[in-house]
């Protein structure tokens, strides 16, 4: 079915629902929701809305706003393909976009969504952290900042745009006996793995108990 009408749904979650009692009048065969509410199931949008209703579930990131977002989406009943291909061409201009079965954007949310917090107290603070890191060590703040940021920014890039594994690229930095072994010991010591592994894990963890919330609070 051709979509000539795109509403998108960007609300706290706990709003959602009021919003879209607003709504439900207004929609059409032809209305395509867009909803990025985390921890929302397109079940839980659909049952608000009449039964032909299109909804596609975005959990898109913030690095939208420099069109670098990590984004991903399920499709809701009645979705079709053109509207997934429109989701992912409108995506598309903010960044990377994958579709996903609706059971894993729980999974999604915890890692790609809430990551940039994390990159905000590891990204954003590990940008931070290793610019002070270079500050401690001789740096100008200025300097070290934009080092830092390139760096990340550089691996990220070898991940995705030359497919290296992380573990290649880690073995690749690692000469024997030099500089990077040796602050890579540090990091395991700090257990810096199992931290970012757990943050993913609390909020998948958290998406899947609002979106629980969400189910009981509409039975
Ligand atoms: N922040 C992020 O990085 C991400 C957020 N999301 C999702 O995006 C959604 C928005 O989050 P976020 O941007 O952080 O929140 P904000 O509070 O910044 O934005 C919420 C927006 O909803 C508006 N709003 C509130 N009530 C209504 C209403 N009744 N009708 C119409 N608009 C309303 C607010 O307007 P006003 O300010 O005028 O009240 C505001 O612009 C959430 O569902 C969140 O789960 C998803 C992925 C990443
Ligand atoms: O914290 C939140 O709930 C939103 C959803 C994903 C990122 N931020």
């Amino acid at each position: 079915m051709e979509t000539n009408e795109v509403v998108y749904l960007a609300v706290k979650p706990n709003y959602v629902t009021s919003v879209l009692k607003d709504l439900s009048s207004a929609v059409r065969a032809h209305t395509l929701i867009v909803s990025i509410a985390a921890g929302v199931p397109t079940f839980v949008i659909e049952k608000h809305l009449p039964d032909e209703a299109r909804v596609i579930r975005v959990m898109p990131n913030i690095a939208a706003v420099v069109q670098s977002s990590a984004c991903v989406y399920a499709r809701g009943k009645n979705a079709d393909d053109g509207d997934c291909d429109l989701v992912t061409e409108m995506l598309n201009c903010v960044g990377l976009v994958e579709e996903m079965p609706e059971d894993l954007m729980d999974a999604a949310t915890g890692l790609s969504g809430n990551g940039p917090a994390y990159v905000r107290h590891y990204g954003f603070v590990a940008i931070q952290a290793l610019a002070d890191g270079g500050v401690k060590m001789g740096l100008n703040r200025d300097k070290a900042l934009r080092l830092a940021a390139q760096t990340l920014l550089g691996a990220a890039k070898m991940v995705l745009e030359q497919h290296v594994h992380p573990e290649q690229l880690k073995d690749e930095v690692c000469s024997t006996g030099g500089t990077s072994i040796y602050a890579l010991h540090r990091l395991e010591s700090c257990g810096f793995r199992g931290a970012l592994m757990d943050a993913v894990e609390a909020g998948t963890l958290r998406s899947i108990e609002m979106g629980q919330h969400h189910l009981d609070n509409n039975k």
